[in-house]
């Protein structure tokens, strides 16, 4: 297979949170062999350890001294990807609503967003990689070869965030988590840096009433014809 890359093309898979961005990620990676890299989870590590160290969301000087110390790393584990924060596991302590809005409001700022960016292209350049995330097709790799935007309703998304919340006991309720996902929309659309959008050039899907196997087909059938068409080259 000839490839634009040395590894492969990028896939760039951007949307709001709860459209499936890292299910899809996750199955599109094991079927084309490629690697898998959640810029949310990145995020969420740098906000995590801001949380710890009691930085202000808005103190842009001590967030960019945060990330100059900090070195976010993905290994793999079996089937999944723990995520380590200068060496220490925090893949479980990442995942709560709390670091996630709080996460919303540390990636609008400027040097938070500007060490992942170069973290985050040096992982991506040579291909055979998908990122998921908020600002891929836009922002990280306008240049990726594949680029889609995967959204869902917002009763939807919160829907399936309010069953993962249920099943680890959690006890907010599906109008809580509701709100909480369009707060999040809101904060991501209407930030200055890098805003959540659709890439002009992206697929958009609509998964509100898709299966993730559907979604699964739609993405991987759209990869292999880029692919079929370096082939051709
Ligand atoms: N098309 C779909 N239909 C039903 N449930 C889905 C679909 N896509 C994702 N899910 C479920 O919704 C939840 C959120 O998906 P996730 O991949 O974490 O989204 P994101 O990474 O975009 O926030 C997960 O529990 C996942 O299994
Ligand atoms: N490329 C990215 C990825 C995430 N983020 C931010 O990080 C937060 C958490 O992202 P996530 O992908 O882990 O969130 P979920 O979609 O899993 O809920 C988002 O709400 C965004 O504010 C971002 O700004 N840019």
């Amino acid at each position: 297979m000839s490839a634009v890359r040395e590894n492969g093309v990028i896939v760039a898979i951007d949307g709001p949170s709860g459209a499936g961005k890292s299910s899809l990620t996750k199955l599109l990676a094991q079927r084309l062999g490629y690697i898998h890299i959640d810029t949310g989870a990145m995020f969420r590590a740098v906000a995590l350890m801001s949380k710890r160290a009691g930085i202000a969301t808005d103190d842009d000087a001590r967030l960019a001294e945060l990330c100059r110390g900090l070195e976010v790393t993905f290994v793999r584990d079996g089937e999944n990807c723990r995520v380590l924060a200068n060496g220490e596991d925090v893949s479980t302590e990442i995942r709560t609503e709390e670091i996630g809005l709080l996460t919303s409001a540390i990636s609008a700022r400027k040097p938070v967003r500007e060490a992942l960016l170069t973290m985050q292209r040096a992982m991506g350049a040579k291909g055979g990689v998908i990122l998921e995330g908020r600002d891929i097709g836009t922002v990280v790799f306008p240049d990726a070869e594949v680029k889609f935007f995967l959204s869902a309703s917002a009763e939807e998304r919160g829907r399936r965030r309010y069953l993962e919340l249920a099943a680890r006991g959690d006890k907010a309720t599906l109008e809580e988590t509701i709100a909480k996902v369009i707060q999040r929309d809101q904060q991501d659309e209407g930030r200055e840096h890098a805003p959540l959008k659709q890439a002009d050039d992206a697929l958009p899907i609509d998964s509100t009433s898709l299966s993730i196997e559907e979604v699964l087909t739609v993405m991987e059938n759209a990869v292999r014809e880029r692919l079929a068409q370096d082939d051709k080259r």
